[in-house]
Order: structure tokens, then sequence, then C-alpha cells
């Protein structure tokens, strides 16, 4: 049975799928503190959080069996990434169930802040009928400035062309292409700045986007100018916002997010006139949380049974149909690595890994790690899985080369794996044949065509008359049954190798036994 932690409140409708799973028990236990989610975290295989749940690296700490951590929404910044990419824990999020929910928050905002319906509505309802004091602007022909064009920021430009809008747009991954799609003009933050009647962010928060609009910004902008931010508290300076309004630069503001949340009840932008603030509504819709929910539990799920995933947010992300195609290497990719750490001795210092045929073409990122994954566990056992691989291997100074060749030799497809250590290089290389499984075709210089699986032993010979029938009395006369066996070599007479699958492990006496026949240079037993 999977543990799940609900931390923090998530539509119940949207959790179904995890709550009526049968390998699935699902505890909900929200507004605890950080102490308080320490010390029962142990318990869990998976914790599913909003934005109010803070896990920290002291919570990730104690979590022995967490495996996954999902965030019901777009924004990590609550997570300790690091952290958890370090420690092994997949984060996933659901980025585009609140996309429409902040978007239109966005526009009750930039309406809310045009006309000041929130001032008007607190006067009216006090008794007051003060129409002078609120004589708005329109949106039409107004000029947007749109900073951060992904799914919020591409979903505000479309409706703003509706309002009749122009938009300036900036987003470092924005393409001309995209933007003359979306009908937004290129700009950059300063031009944006100094052009927009209105400007909106929506950018998550990193050292880059930290006070992206700061005093210099303000003093670029047109007088009368209007800003809201939905995005992350911190985009926007708070401090030289306030100082903007009071220059007569800004004439109002609409914010949902704060640096601190909640904000202290003396934060300047609480009770002034000319802000419009909500407590981070963008996500809370009714069809958002839901969506956001069901997303996430479903990622939560399939990680949780070792099955595909991909909003991962400590992964690179690899499109759906290129994962399809990669999955049935996933297994290989593991198993190769596993077994080229067990051949090969010393400690490694250069992994290459090769790929030919059609995965030539694709981004193999995924099954790199799966090889790193198979290597390192020879001695990390489960300390060590896909999401932390390149993160531990880089921790021992382990290089790692990939190499890409579209010209297949025999096989469809072939990954080859070569691992130098400060003792040897050697080199496997294996493929999934149709109708067959998983097949090492190449144990060094010598082709072969063994099946990874169980117990194996791999053997360097001398290549002479009757080495084939010493090794199996050896091992039959220890109780060991052969499954299958194997030798290649290069020339009659020469070096040769034997790959032998066995039905149990062979004990170290056998081996060391199995390693003193004559003409027997090395044995190794494999476990995979
Ligand atoms: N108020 C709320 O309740 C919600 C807030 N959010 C916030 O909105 C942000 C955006 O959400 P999505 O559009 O779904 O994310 P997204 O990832 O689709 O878009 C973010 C865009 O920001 C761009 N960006 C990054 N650095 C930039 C920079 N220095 N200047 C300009 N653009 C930059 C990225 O290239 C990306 O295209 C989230 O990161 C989250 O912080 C999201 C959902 C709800
Ligand atoms: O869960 C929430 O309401 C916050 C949503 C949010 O900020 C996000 O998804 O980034």
């Amino acid at each position: 049975m999977y543990k799940v932690l609900v931390s923090d409140p998530i539509s119940d409708l949207g959790i179904r799928q995890l709550s009526e799973a049968d390998d699935v028990i699902v505890d909900k236990k929200t507004g605890l503190s950080e102490d308080e989610l320490t010390a029962i975290i142990g318990e869990y295989d998976a914790l599913l959080v909003r934005s109010q749940t803070k896990v920290t690296a002291k919570i990730m700490q104690a979590a022995a069996r967490l495996k996954v951590i999902g965030r019901a929404g777009v924004g990590v910044d609550n997570i300790d990434l690091e952290a958890a990419t370090q420690r092994g824990i997949v984060v996933v999020n659901a980025p585009d169930g609140n996309t429409i929910a902040t978007c239109e928050l966005t526009f009750a905002m930039l309406m809310a802040v045009a006309r000041q319906i929130p001032q008007a509505y607190k006067k009216t309802v006090s008794g007051e009928w003060d129409r002078k004091s609120f004589v708005g602007v329109e949106l039409r022909n107004k000029v947007l400035g749109v900073i951060g064009m992904g799914r919020i920021g591409s979903e505000v430009a479309k409706r703003a062309k509706v309002f009749g809008m122009e938009i300036v747009g900036y987003d470092p991954f924005l393409t001309q292409e995209r933007a003359d799609k979306l009908g937004v003009k290129l700009a950059t933050v300063d031009e944006i700045a100094s052009q927009a009647d209105f400007i909106t962010v929506h950018t998550p928060l990193t050292n880059e986007t930290r006070n992206l609009i700061d005093r210099p910004q303000f003093q670029l902008m047109k007088k009368g100018v209007r800003i809201v931010n939905c995005a992350r508290g911190g985009i926007i300076n708070e401090q030289a916002l306030v100082e903007a309004i009071e220059e007569g630069i800004v004439a109002g503001a609409g914010f949902d997010v704060f640096v601190e949340e909640p904000p202290a009840p003396d934060h300047p932008l609480l009770n002034h006139p000319k802000i419009v603030v909500t407590p981070h509504l963008g996500a809370s819709t009714v069809e958002a949380q839901e969506n956001v929910a069901i997303d996430v539990s479903e990622e939560v799920l399939h990680i949780l049974r070792n099955e595909p995933f991909k909003n991962a947010v400590n992964m690179p992300p690899v499109p759906p149909i290129v994962l399809n195609k990669l999955q049935p290497y996933f297994a290989l990719s593991e198993k190769l690595g596993r077994f080229l750490g067990q051949m090969t001795e010393g400690p490694a210092q250069e992994i290459t890994v090769g790929f030919t045929g059609e995965l030539a073409d694709l981004d193999t990122t995924h099954l790199n790690r799966y090889i790193v994954k198979g290597l390192l566990s020879n001695h990390l056992g489960g300390d060590v899985n896909i999401v932390n691989a390149m993160h531990m291997a880089k921790l021992r100074d382990i290089k790692i080369v990939v190499q890409k060749s579209s010209a297949s030799e025999s096989f469809t497809n072939l990954i080859t794996v070569t691992l130098k250590t400060d003792k040897e290089t050697r080199t496997l290389a294996g493929t999934v044949l149709e109708g067959y499984g998983e097949r090492i075709v190449k144990i060094d210089k010598y082709t072969v065509d063994a099946s990874p699986e169980g117990a194996m032993l791999l053997i360097s010979h001398n290549d002479k008359p009757g080495m084939v029938g010493r090794v199996g009395t050896l091992l039959g006369m220890n109780d060991v049954n052969i499954a299958s066996m194997q030798v290649g070599r290069k020339e009659a007479g020469g070096s040769a190798i034997m790959v032998l699958a066995i039905d149990k492990h062979a004990s170290a006496e056998v081996v060391n036994e199995l390693s003193k026949l004559p003409e027997i240079m090395k044995v190794k037993q494999i476990i995979l």
C-alpha cells in the first residue's frame, strides 16, 4: 500500500483517483507546522501540496519513503527543489489546470484597476453616492505590456486582443514566429516600461525575475500607467511601486501575490487607495482546483506505480510521443549500467553512452539517467534513482559523455556504454529485439547474444577445447543449473568470453573455484 499525505486543502473530487485506488491510502492533515510535518512524513510515499505547505530540506531529511511531491498548481517555490533532487524525490506539478483561472483573475484585476471597482464599491456600500471620484479608463486602444509569455501570459494576450488592446511582450523564449501568431510586438522589459499603459507580469519568481520591475523601470513609465501582478510577489518591487504611485507615475495597481504571504496588516500595499489586493486567488476557481488536483493525482499515481510521467519539475521534460519510444529501453539501459558496473573493476571516472539508430534522433536524457542509475546502484542501492542519478554522478566526479550516430549497424537501435575506471575501460552494448526482448549483443570486442536477467556469470578464458564442459561440470557439481550459455570469441584459439545465465546465485566459493580452472582468466558474477 502507498501512503499519500495531503497537507493543503485540495479538491476532494480532484483527488478521487487517488482516494479510490486499491493500492493507496490517503491521509488529509492540513495546517501542519514544519515540525509537525517532519514528525510524520517518514510514513508517507507521496506528499500533495498547494502553496501553503513549505516543503523544506528538513522535512525531506525525515522523509525516508517519500518518492514524490505533487504540487496542485504551477509554482513550486514552496518546495526546496535542490533538496528533493538530491534525495531522489520527484517533484511534479499541474501546470495546465489553472492557466485560465489565473488569466481571468488578471483580467478582473485589469478591469478593477481601470474602473476602481473595489474602491467604488466600498464607498457605495458605506452610503456615499460618489460618481466624480471614479472616472476610469478604457482598455480599448491602450498598450498592454505582458512580461512572461508562457501559458498564462499568452492567454492574457489573446483576450487583450479582443478588448482592442495593442500588446507588447517579452519572454526570453518568445520567438518572432510565435509573437506574430499571437499578434504581440516583441520588446524588452525597458521598452515595455516606456510604452505600456497597462503592464502585467506572468513569470515565475527566479533570481532573474526578482525585482524585474524596480525603480529604474518605474522611472521609464508613462504617467498614469496601471500595473498588475498575479504571478509572484517580488517580481515587482513592492516599495518601489508605492513610491511610483506617490510620484504620480502609477495610477493604480492590482496585486494577488506578495513577497510575504499573508502580508503583515501594516503592509504598504494593503489599504492603499490605489491598490486592489486579493489573497493569492489566481488559481482559486472550482474548475482550476479540480483540474490541478486531477492532473497531479494522476502523476503521483504514475510515479508510485513506476509508470511513465510527464510533469516532473526536477527532471527534464520529455514529450509523451518521445517517452513512448524510449520506454522499451528504460529497463535495458538500467541493466546495461548494472552489468557494466559489476564487470568493471575500479572506481568509475567516465561513462560514454552511444546511441545508434532511431534512438540517436531522440532526446535520450532519460535513458542516460537509467544507465547511470544502474551503474551507481551497484554501490548505492536504493539511494540512487533517475531523479538524482546525474547529481550522484557529479558528486563523485564521474564524467558523462553522450555520443549519437543515426548510422545503425545491424540493429534498429543500439545502446553502447563504455566505462572508464582508474583500472580499465570496458564496453557493453545492448538492444531490444522485437519479439525477443532485451539483449546484450556485445561485451568489449566480443559479439554475444545474451538475455540480461537474474544471475549471470561472465568468464574470460582462452579459447581451448573442453572449456564449456569444465565450467558446466563444476557448476553442476555445485548444484548451479545453467539456463543458457553464450561464447564469444574473435578468432579460434585466441581469447574468448562465456556468458552464462544461471538459475540461482553461485556462491563466492564456486566463483573462486571457477576462476582457478585452467585457461580461465577472470570470473565475474553479475546480479541484475
Ligand atoms: N496567482 C496565482 O494563483 C497563480 C500564479 N501563477 C504564477 O504564474 C507564473 C506563470 O505561470 P504559467 O504561465 O503557467 O507558467 P509558464 O512556465 O507557462 O510561463 C512562464 C514564462 O515566464 C517566462 N520567463 C522566465 N523568466 C523570464 C524573464 N526574466 N522575463 C520574462 N519572461 C520570463 C518563461 O520563459 C515562461 O514562458 C507561475 O510561475 C506562477 O508563479 C500561476 C498560477 C496561479
Ligand atoms: O494553489 C494555489 O492556489 C496557488 C496557485 C499558484 O500560485 C500556482 O499554481 O503557482
